[in-house]
């Protein structure tokens, strides 16, 4: 080892020492504080009406008393803000003391003589004075550097100006538990061996921040700041679900004061996929976002006595359906923006024909009959747009239900229900009816009373009104099919209209209508999508239907949006065409970047899935080795069920953790489990499983999306089972998921699939039968 890479080794092991010390040291000192805070705030709350002096006799006195008592609170909410800040910058250190920085880069400004030292890690850490940068946080404007160059002539963008220069080193550090366990220098961008490091680990329950070795391509996805909507189209394992966790911390870094974690929706595939991913933002530091599927995303505001299909039953069905062909036609339609538009024409007929009201009861009495309703909608102008007049009526509604309440303040009910308060009741509720109280002298206690428990009974009437649930928006919807056809469609309408139909005679929604009918409904009652949403993030955008992507843009029209997806794994057929991860010529407003390498396998298995991936432009593969995949053949009539095992026997033998059983269908997953008998060492995976464990686990391909494992097994990659184009796509989506082994097992006849693989890419092997 030369004298100068020595030293330089030395320095570095002392630096690392002593930006060890100093984090402890500002723990301690922040941790001491800390606990002073806590107790004065204990002592505060304590003491709290020591200092005020209550005196309400004159106006002066009562304002004088009120404004002590806010600034008392001000003082302790101050207090307890300064303890929150503490807790974080404690839970930062700590992070930091396990790896205080990953690289460093050695940076001179143009016309600047100084050559400054750039230690990069998860978060900033600064000198006493607030000076200089210990540590500069992964995503401040110098580090992307870092990410974007090797050493030579460098530059960066700030808010203001674009600095140019020169960077002189590139150096990586792996440090865990606050020891030097590896220091690279670096020519190329970033450095390969501690990717190769990182990939090769075994496959996890939940996914890992890729902060120290995010790729140059990946890093024009986290600090992309352009367009409305950026569009990511990227290969299997291309590091989409990763790029778009670290964008959003780099998003609410960037934007702390205009951005906050509940602004950012993120729509994940499946349960599964949202806790896989849900450690990433605090191992960042940053709070959890609003993460949900896109199912509970559109049922939240669906009537709760209606069983919304899920995505997943949709799918089993159209895959082992007899009329399957048929009723993909109708999915195809009803998920098209031409259903969309439709809605609107069978909108604007409502508005000048009949809407469907719901009667207004009150204690099994009907007070406003939907006739009355219907009447008064129609006495108001044609010409007015239909929000407007359901904004009419619902305040009409509002009136004439005031009046009611007035009436009803001397009904029997009342003076029953009064005499049925409790003793305590009677006096809270007294007291609460004097506060509120405008005029001071109150004469009637019994008159305050009534009022109230009249208010109390018309409550959750009043706010159906307000929510406009008036309107029958159901019995509306199902009239589209019912009597009501689009004009250029009038013939298949009855074909289209028949199953849903069928479906909504037995309270059932079919997954394609969830959003249609969210949308029909918002456009009648308003659409009551979180309003502070800012950004919204949709992993596994392939899966998203025009109509549903446009329902989307709809309810957040300010909202920016990052879509990730690869139309490789379109999984839902009907999706395939006019997705919009698709290339679009004509948008202004959508920037679109595409990754081609694939990280999560090894090279072997990438080359095998490009072979028939549905569309194999722009896939490469990482070069990361491990064996080829093996196709094994079962002879008919072999014992399925020994041989099965015997697989998963050698894939724990050889020491993979995570292995999976992917599975066209859930069905499919049953029969296997069944064959095994049960074993209680296998899982399961439903649409309901919120998490995994390290293991054997069976799973219908759909709720493998967005997730990895070490060794995959493909248990019937019969031609029987993989034939269709739409199998296709299956087929690759679950041999995707494997890091590190891919087994395919076929009976009889291979999938024409694997017939497209040059047979040097991969194993073959037959099972003999033994019994
Ligand atoms: N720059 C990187 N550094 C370390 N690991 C990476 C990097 N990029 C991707 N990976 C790893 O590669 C694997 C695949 O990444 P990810 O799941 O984000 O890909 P994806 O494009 O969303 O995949 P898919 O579409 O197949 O679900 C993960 O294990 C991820 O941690």
């Amino acid at each position: 080892m030369s004298s100068s890479k020595n030293s330089d080794q030395v320095f570095e092991y002392q630096r690392l020492k002593r930006i060890l010390q100093i984090i402890e040291e500002r723990e301690n000192v922040i941790k001491q504080q800390s606990s002073k805070i806590k107790e004065e705030v204990v002592e505060f709350r304590k003491n709290f009406w020591d200092d005020i002096t209550i005196n309400l006799e004159e106006l002066d006195d009562v304002i004088e008393t009120q404004e002590s008592i806010k600034q008392q609170s001000n003082v302790l909410a101050q207090k307890e803000r300064h303890y929150g800040k503490n807790y974080q910058q404690i839970k930062q250190l700590q992070r930091l003391k396990n790896q205080p920085y990953f690289g460093r880069v050695d940076f001179k400004e143009e016309a600047d003589n100084e050559e400054n030292q750039i230690y990069i890690g998860t978060s900033s850490l600064m000198d006493e004075e607030g000076l200089d940068f210990y540590i500069y946080d992964w995503r401040a404007p110098i580090s992307s550097i870092y990410y974007d160059y090797a050493p030579g002539p460098v530059q960066y963008e700030t808010d203001e100006e674009l600095v140019k220069g020169e960077m002189t080193l590139k150096r990586q550090f792996v440090i865990r538990q606050g020891k030097m366990k590896g220091i690279f220098d670096t020519a190329v961008t970033i450095v390969d061996e501690l990717l190769q490091e990182s990939l090769s680990q075994s496959a996890n329950a939940s996914m890992k921040s890729i902060v120290a070795t995010i790729q140059q391509e990946q890093n024009r996805i986290i600090r992309h700041q352009g367009s409305k909507i950026l569009v990511v189209q990227g290969a299997a394992g291309s590091g989409k679900t990763a790029a778009a966790l670290q964008r959003i911390a780099y998003l609410l870094y960037h934007h702390r004061s205009s951005l906050q974690a509940n602004q950012v929706l993120l729509l994940s595939p499946n349960d599964i996929f949202t806790s896989y991913i849900s450690n990433v933002l605090p191992e960042l530091g940053e709070e959890p976002v609003n993460q949900q599927t896109f199912y509970d995303f559109l049922v939240k505001g669906i009537e709760s006595n209606l069983i919304v299909e899920t995505p997943f039953e949709q799918m089993e069905q159209l895959l082992i359906r007899e009329d399957k062909q048929q009723k993909e036609n109708t999915v195809k339609y009803f998920t098209s923006i031409q259903f969309m538009k439709d809605i609107q024409s069978y909108l604007s007929f409502l508005n000048y024909n009949d809407l469907q009201f719901r009667h207004i009861r009150f204690r099994n009495e009907l007070l406003i009959s939907n006739e009355e309703i219907n009447a008064y909608f129609h006495e108001l102008p044609k010409a007015m747009r239909l929000s407007n007049k359901i904004e009419k009526i619902q305040l009409w509604l509002l009136q004439k239900i005031k009046v009611l309440q007035e009436k009803e303040i001397a009904a029997n009910w009342v003076q029953d229900q009064m005499e049925l308060l409790k003793k305590e009741d009677y006096m809270k509720a007294y007291h609460e009816a004097e506060a509120e109280e405008e005029e001071s002298s109150i004469q009637d206690e019994e008159l305050i009373l009534r009022k109230r428990i009249v208010r109390k009974a018309f409550a959750p009437l009043i706010q159906n009104i307000k929510l406009n649930r008036f309107v029958h928006t159901l019995r509306m919807y199902r009239e589209l099919f019912n009597q009501w056809a689009p004009v250029d469609r009038k013939s298949e309408w009855k074909t289209y209209s028949k199953y849903v139909l069928n479906d909504l005679h037995q309270n059932k929604l079919p997954w394609e209508h969830a959003v249609a009918y969210r949308f029909f409904k918002g456009e009648i009652i308003g659409h009551d999508a979180d309003q502070p949403t800012r950004l919204i993030v949709i992993d596994e955008a392939q899966d998203y239907t025009p109509f549903q992507f446009a329902y989307l843009q709809h309810v957040y029209p300010y909202g920016r949006m990052t879509l990730l997806g690869d139309i490789n794994q379109s999984i839902y057929s009907y999706t395939t065409t006019d997705n919009p991860i698709q290339e679009k010529a004509d948008s202004k407003d959508i920037e679109r970047i595409v990754l081609t390498k694939s990280y999560r396998s090894t090279k072997p298995i990438t080359d095998f899935t490009t072979f028939f991936a549905p569309s194999n432009e722009g896939i490469s593969a990482f070069d990361r080795q491990g064996p080829l995949p093996t196709v094994i053949q079962l002879p008919a009539q072999s014992n399925y069920k020994n041989a099965l095992w015997e697989i998963i026997e050698g894939k724990k033998k050889e020491g993979h953790e995570t292995i999976a059983v992917i599975c066209k269908s859930m069905r499919e997953c049953e029969k296997y489990k069944e064959l095994l008998e049960d074993d209680e060492e296998i899982n399961l995976i439903r649409s309901n499983t919120k998490t995994y464990q390290k293991g054997v686990v069976f799973v219908p391909v759909y709720l493998a999306k967005g997730i990895e494992f070490d060794a995959v097994i493909v248990p019937d990659a019969s031609e029987h089972n993989y034939n269709t184009e739409n199998e296709r796509y299956l087929l690759y989506t679950a041999c995707t998921r494997a890091m590190h082994d891919l087994t395919l097992v076929f009976m009889d006849k291979p999938s024409p699939f694997i017939k497209e693989i040059p047979k040097e890419k991969y194993s073959f092997r037959t099972i003999l039968e033994r019994n």
